[in-house]
Parts: structure tokens; C-alpha cells; sequence
């Protein structure tokens, strides 16, 4: 029986955008999925206590045909299976072990689908415990390798490597296609997470934003300036000027909901957080719903943001330098 537990992240800059080419910054935070692999005889069987609507464990056969006998969402049962097969499929691959099978138990502190990257830090927990559980060690990268086919092909192809290699890797990471790199001496900085409870379909997210940038050459200018903004914002990152950096996420940010994905939650989160006086604050992730992240130093940001309404709950982050481990 091996634990490994993977962290999740924010965006500090570049979501959606990041599909298409241009560069994104995402930064591990200290929120983690653990994933337990114990090796069985055949097939696999999950359980993951958390993923709960009315609360259930998740128990079905490898074979992608039964589906599991539950009181929840459909669609999040039919999502979670298939995180887990594909990344038993890459497991399977990785040690040459096409029959392998495997107990597999979740539990993670990173909300489903609020933008903070729980399905690829399940993903990249669930690759490290149950390879090493077959006595195979891969690196960080190989693993966010993996991690990445599996979103992939759960996704329909729609993913970038942003949140799969940050959350491998840990820290502060730069993803530009498939140039994948840990970004030195940032420091820790002043993150504070509003959550309104929600959650967004990514999937469909990504998809709104492909057809709009395929309709409107300016909604191509609007991917294209997030880029700018990214590469603006690498410039200020690693200096302690919050100022310039907190304006870039503000525009970011502005840019997001140009392009259809924020929402009226999200955007009066990121209003509260920058009344209170945060340089900056976006959501984060595919948006719709779920997350915003704001900077601020003092504690007045995260204070408004735990009394606004809408806001189920708000929190520091601290950047976690550590990716992928071994419990
Ligand atoms: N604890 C968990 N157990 C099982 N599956 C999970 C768990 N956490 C996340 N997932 C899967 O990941 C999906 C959310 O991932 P995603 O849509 O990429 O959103 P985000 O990355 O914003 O959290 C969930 O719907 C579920 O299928
Ligand atoms: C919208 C996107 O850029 C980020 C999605 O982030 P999250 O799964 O909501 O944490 C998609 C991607 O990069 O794969």
C-alpha cells in the first residue's frame, strides 16, 4: 500500500489562453489530494469518500461498463471514473503491467471543479502511488507527462500541461504548449482564495471560449493580449512590486470575463476582495464558477470576503513548493 498526495494550484495568470499557445503562470498551493494504491488481483475498484453530493464511495470494474450504483451527479461520477481509469490505463503503460489491478482510495482538500486543479492533483497522485506501489519510481515530469494524457483524453483533447506539470512539480511554474518550467525565487506570495461553494464545467468552458475565438477576431485578440499580459506579468514576478502584479490580475482578469467565463459570484468576489483594498484579484481556472484568487498582504481581503455574500468560504494559500510526494 502506497500514499502519495499531489497539491493544487491557482492561476496567478494565463488560463484558457494557455490552450491556445500562450504562455500561463500557475502556482502550487498547500491544499493537497492523497491517493492510497494497493495492488489486487484484477480490476479496480475506487473510493473516494469526498467526492460527495449526499456522500458515497465509488466502487466499479476497470472495464469502463459498470457503472457504479450511487445517489449523485452523473456526470461527476462518470468525470471522476474516468481520471481514474485513464490514470490506471498510464499506470498499467508505465510499468508494462497490462493486467494490474488496484484498490484505489481519494481524499483531498482541493474543492471539485472550483478552478484549484483537483482533478490533476488526483491525477498526479493517483500515477506516483500506484506506480510505486508496483515497485516503479517515475520522476516529477514523467508523471506530469502522464497526468497530462490523462486529462487529455478525459477532456476531449481540451487541456493544456499548466495544471498537471505545477502540480507534479510544485511552486511557481511557466507553461507555453509543451515547454513546461519551474519559475526560481519567487517567494511566498500574499494569495487569498474566495470560493462561492460552485463549481464550472471545464469541458464546456474551454469549449465557449474556442468558438468564440473561431467567430470573432477579437475575442483571438483577447487570448492573444492575455498573453501579453502573462509575459508583462513574468517581468514583475520574483520583485516585491504587488502593485504592477495585482494590475496584471486585475486585467487578466477582465479579459477573462470579456471572453465569457466569469461569472456574477466571481465577479462580486473580486470586487469585494479589491474594495478591501487586495492590489489584485481574478478567478481562477475555467471559471463559471468555484474560485477567485486576490493579493494582499494584510488581512482586510480575506476578512471582506468571508462576509460577502455569496462567498461560502475564503482563505490564505500559501505557495507549496512541493509537488508530487510520498506520504
Ligand atoms: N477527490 C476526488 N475524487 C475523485 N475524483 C475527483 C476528486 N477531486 C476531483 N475529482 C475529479 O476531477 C473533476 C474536477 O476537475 P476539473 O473539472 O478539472 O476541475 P478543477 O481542476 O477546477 O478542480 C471532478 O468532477 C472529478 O471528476
Ligand atoms: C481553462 C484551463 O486553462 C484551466 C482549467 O483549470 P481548472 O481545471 O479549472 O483548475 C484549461 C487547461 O489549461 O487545461
Amino acid at each position: 500500500m502506497v500514499t502519495s498526495s499531489a497539491p493544487g494550484k491557482v492561476y496567478l495568470f494565463g488560463e484558457h489562453a494557455v490552450v491556445y499557445g500562450e504562455p500561463a503562470v500557475p502556482c502550487a498551493i498547500e491544499r493537497r489530494a492523497r491517493v492510497t494504491a494497493t495492488e489486487r488481483e484484477d480490476g479496480l475498484r475506487v473510493h473516494a469518500d469526498d467526492l460527495k453530493l449526499d456522500g458515497f464511495t465509488v466502487e466499479y470494474d476497470g472495464d469502463g461498463d459498470t457503472r457504479p450504483d450511487v445517489e449523485a451527479e452523473r456526470p461527476l461520477v462518470e468525470a471522476a471514473m474516468g481520471y481514474v481509469n485513464e490514470a490506471v490505463s498510464q499506470v498499467r503503460e508505465a510499468t508494462g503491467t497490462p493486467e494490474a489491478g488496484f484498490e484505489i482510495q481519494i481524499e483531498s482538500d482541493i474543492p471539485l471543479g472550483a478552478g484549484l486543479g483537483s482533478s490533476a492533483a488526483v491525477v498526479v497522485a493517483a500515477i506516483d502511488a500506484a506506480t510505486r506501489e508496483l515497485g516503479v519510481e517515475l520522476t516529477p515530469r514523467e508523471i506530469a507527462d502522464r497526468a497530462y494524457r490523462v486529462e487529455s483524453a478525459v477532456q476531449d483533447g481540451q487541456a493544456s500541461r499548466a495544471d498537471t506539470f505545477c502540480s507534479a512539480v510544485g511552486g511557481a511554474v511557466r507553461v507555453e504548449g509543451d515547454d513546461c518550467r519551474t519559475l526560481d525565487g519567487i517567494g511566498n506570495l500574499p494569495f487569498v482564495i474566495g470560493f462561492d461553494g460552485g463549481a464550472g464545467d471545464t469541458g464546456a468552458l474551454v469549449a465557449g471560449v474556442r468558438r468564440l475565438r473561431e467567430e470573432h477576431d477579437f475575442a483571438a485578440d483577447t487570448v492573444r493580449a492575455i498573453g501579453d499580459v502573462v509575459r508583462e506579468g513574468e517581468n514583475v514576478l520574483g520583485t516585491d512590486d504587488y502593485e504592477s502584479l495585482g494590475e496584471l490580475m486585475n486585467f487578466n482578469h477582465g479579459l477573462l470575463s470579456a471572453l465569457g467565463v466569469s461569472s456574477r459570484s466571481l465577479d462580486t468576489m473580486v470586487w469585494a476582495a479589491r474594495d478591501a483594498g487586495a492590489v489584485g484579484a481574478k478567478l481562477t481556472g475555467a471559471g463559471g464558477g468555484g474560485c477567485i484568487v486576490a493579493l494582499d498582504e494584510g488581512d482586510d481581503a480575506l476578512t471582506a470576503l468571508k462576509y460577502t455574500p455569496g462567498c461560502e468560504d475564503a482563505f490564505r494559500a500559501e505557495l507549496d513548493t512541493e509537488g508530487v510526494r510520498r506520504e
